[in-house]
C-alpha cells in the first residue's frame, strides 16, 4: 500500500473519492434473491480497525445474531496484497481456508478489479462473495434477519422513522464518517479545509441536538447512532492527529462526548471496540501520511467515566 492513496484515487482537485461497492447481492428472509437467510450459512469478514466493518459487528451483537452469522477478523496490518488472516492458526481463515481476503473476491469473480474491502459477507454454500456494500449490511441484519433476532432486540430501523434516520445518516456519512477520510487523504489545501469545515459544522449541530435528546432520533437507539459512534470512538485516538481533524477533540464537546460514552458503555459498543487494532491499522498502514509508521502512545481517555445522560428519556 506504500505511497498510494487508500481505496481509490483522488481527482485533480486533490479530493478523496471512495470506490463504489461492487458486490451488492442481498440475503433475504424469503430467499427471493437466491441467498435465503439461514443460520450458519454466511460469514462476515471484518477488521476491528475499520469503522464501516465496526457498524456490522455492533448491529450483529445488538440483535443477538452471533450464532447466526459467523465472523472472521483480519489482521489490522494490510500491505499491497490486502487484508490477511494472520491472526488465525496457520494464517488461514478457519471457514474458507484462505490466507488473504482477496482470494475470496477473486474466486467469486476473476474479473474483479475493485479493492478487497471489509466488511464483506461470504456464502459458505456457494463459496461466493454476497456483498461488500457496507451501508446495506446493517440494514439487512435489521430487516431480513428479524426471525433470528434475540428476544427483546431493539428495532434499529423502525419503518416510521426511516425518513429521519436516512436524512441524518446522509449528513453524518458525508461530513463525519467519510468526512474524516476526505480531510485525511486530501492532497490539496482547499480539499482538506472544505472537509475540515464541514466536519466541525456538523459536530456543532450534533452537540446542540444531543443536549436535548438521548439519541440522534430522540428517545430510541437506532442505526443512526451506530453509524455516528464508529467515527466518534476513533476520533481522538486517530482522526484528530492522523487525519488532521484538530479543531477540537471529541472530549471538548460535553454532549457529544457524554453521548459517545453512553453508547460505549452499552453491550455491543465498547465490547466491539479494539483500540489496539484501530491505532495499529491507521498509523501503520497509511504510509503516505505516516511514512515511519510510529504509533502514538496516547491519548489517555477514560471511556468508562459515567455518561450522566439518564435525565434524557430513553424508550425501554
Ligand atoms: N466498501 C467501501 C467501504 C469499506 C472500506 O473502505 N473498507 C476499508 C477498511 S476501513 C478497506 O477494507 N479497505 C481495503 C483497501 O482499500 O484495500 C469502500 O470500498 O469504500
Amino acid at each position: 500500500m506504500s505511497g498510494t492513496p487508500q481505496f481509490s484515487a483522488e481527482n485533480a482537485q486533490g479530493r478523496f473519492h471512495r470506490q463504489a461497492n461492487r458486490f451488492t447481492s442481498v440475503i433475504t428472509a424469503d430467499g427471493s434473491s437466491g441467498y435465503p437467510v439461514e443460520p450458519g450459512r454466511y460469514q462476515l469478514y471484518v477488521s476491528l480497525a475499520c469503522p464501516w466493518a465496526h457498524r456490522s459487528l455492533i448491529v450483529r451483537r445488538l440483535l443477538g445474531l452471533e450464532a447466526v452469522v459467523g465472523v472472521t477478523v483480519v489482521d489490522p496490518i494490510r500491505d499491497d496484497r490486502g487484508w490477511r488472516f494472520t491472526l488465525n492458526p496457520e494464517g488461514r481463515d478457519p471457514v474458507s481456508g484462505a490466507q488473504f481476503l482477496g482470494e475470496l473476491y477473486r474466486d467469486s469473480d476473476p474479473e474483479y478489479q475493485g479493492r478487497y474491502t471489509v466488511p464483506m459477507i461470504w456464502d459458505r454454500s456457494s463459496g461466493r462473495v454476497v456483498t461488500n456494500d457496507f451501508p446495506a449490511i446493517t440494514i439487512m441484519f435489521e430487516t431480513e434477519f428479524r426471525r433470528y433476532h434475540r428476544p427483546g432486540a431493539p428495532d434499529l430501523y423502525p419503518a416510521e422513522l426511516r425518513g429521519d434516520i436516512d436524512a441524518i445518516n446522509a449528513l453524518v456519512y458525508h461530513t463525519v464518517n467519510n468526512g474524516v477520510y476526505k480531510a485525511g487523504f486530501a492532497t490539496s489545501q482547499a480539499a482538506y479545509e472544505d472537509a475540515f469545515d464541514a466536519l466541525f459544522t456538523t459536530f456543532d449541530a450534533l452537540e446542540d441536538r444531543l443536549a436535548r435528546r438521548r439519541f440522534l432520533i430522540g428517545d430510541r437507539l437506532t442505526e443512526a447512532d451506530v453509524r455516528l459512534f464508529t467515527t466518534l470512538v476513533r476520533f481522538d485516538a486517530v482522526y484528530y492527529t492522523h487525519f488532521k481533524c484538530n479543531l477540537r477533540r471529541l472530549i471538548d464537546y460535553p454532549n457529544l462526548w457524554a453521548y459517545a460514552r453512553d453508547l460505549y458503555q452499552r453491550p455491543g459498543f465498547g465490547d466491539t471496540t479494539d483500540f489496539v487494532h484501530i491505532k495499529r491499522h491507521y498509523f501503520q498502514t497509511h504510509d503516505q501520511i505516516n511514512p515511519n509508521r510510529l504509533v502514538p502512545k496516547g491519548p489517555y481517555i477514560d471511556w468508562t467515566e459515567p455518561a450522566d445522560r439518564s435525565h434524557l428519556p430513553e424508550r425501554a
